[in-house]
């Protein structure tokens, strides 16, 4: 039951910028309105694509408190509150708690490569700073660290942890963690390239990067798998991946391109910060594309 409210579709939250490069509210309030709008099951906010690493620690507590002001009680709310050091971390996860934040979340230590046992103290930090559940994040891409099934199983003898956002490649990770843990965690799926397959494997949800640009085919895919159609979902999949390859073959990066993409829906959440490239002109008429793409997949498989 504690755990029913961490299912189903979880879209990381986008930074949103005024025009200056600054953080907005009124944008960050519009990009939560769009999302309660489209039903989603919460929000994951500051992580990679809310650009935790570029923003300093007073912007991120701004978005924090943005986005808790208008959806708590709405819908779940998890904060990302991995920083280089333990010290910001606690302190992210302290302005979160006391936001009413349904749990926390943290990448592991970055930049110099620590041993286990400092990532075990670095997680477990965080957690006894406040009285939040925590789900591990798993991203070893961009982290270079990788979780091993056995460290895992040590931090959930804390039973403020409740699962792990794993964004590892190999779904067979999925199904390792979900052993590990059994009934009593939540495995999140990372890729969105395979949702499909990671919630086969055992995911009890995701928490997607891509997600906000495209809810509505998510939303559907988990809705063909609850209902055992496994066809239309792995269709469903693979129109999205058509879409995931679009959005990631531009000139300007991924968030700049789903930012744009979200402009043309009717969202308005400024640009990326560099070292993050914003759009080129000539990516301007191919994201008209992407937009036709994502609207005819909505056509073909929502009802
Ligand atoms: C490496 C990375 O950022 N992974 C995200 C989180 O798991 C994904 O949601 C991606 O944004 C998504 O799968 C697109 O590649
Ligand atoms: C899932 C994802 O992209 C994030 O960490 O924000």
């Amino acid at each position: 039951m504690r755990l029913e409210k961490f299912r189903g579709i979880i879209p990381a939250f986008y930074a949103c910028y005024d025009d200056q490069g600054d953080i907005s509210e009124a944008r960050t309030n519009a990009l939560c309105d769009y999302l309660y709008e489209k039903k989603v099951n919460g929000v994951y906010v500051g992580g990679s694509s809310g650009e935790c690493i570029y923003q300093n620690l007073e912007e991120r507590k701004s978005v924090l408190s943005y986005v808790a002001n208008r959806l708590k009680g709405k819908m779940t709310l998890i904060a990302h509150v991995g920083a280089p050091s333990t010290r910001d971390s606690i302190e992210l996860a302290k302005h979160a708690a006391a936001l009413g934040y349904d749990a926390l979340s943290a990448i592991p230590p970055i930049y110099f490569k620590l041993p286990d046992s400092s990532v075990y103290k670095y997680w477990s930090e965080i957690i006894e700073a406040t009285p939040l559940d925590f789900i591990i994040y798993n991203i070893p891409q961009t982290t270079g660290y990788t979780l091993t099934p056995s460290l895992f199983e040590k931090m959930l003898a804390n039973k403020k942890v409740i699962g792990v956002k794993n964004s590892s490649m190999p779904t067979m990770d999925i199904e390792r963690f979900k052993k590990v843990g059994g009934d009593d965690v939540v495995v999140f799926n990372g890729p969105d390239e395979q949702f499909v397959a990671g919630r086969i494997m055992g995911a009890d949800g995701g928490i997607g990067g891509t997600y906000a640009a495209m809810p509505e085919l998510f939303l559907q895919a988990d809705e063909f798998l609850l209902q055992g159609k496994f066809e239309d979902a792995k269709l469903i999949q693979s129109q999205i991946n058509d879409i995931i390859i679009a959005l990631c073959s531009q000139n300007g990066s991924m968030y700049a391109v789903i930012k744009e993409v979200l402009q043309r829906r009717g969202v308005n959440v400024g640009g990326v910060r560099a070292p993050l490239e914003g759009i080129s002109e000539e990516d301007k008429g191919r994201i008209d594309g992407i937009v036709q793409m994502i609207d005819k997949a909505i056509q073909r498989f929502c009802k």
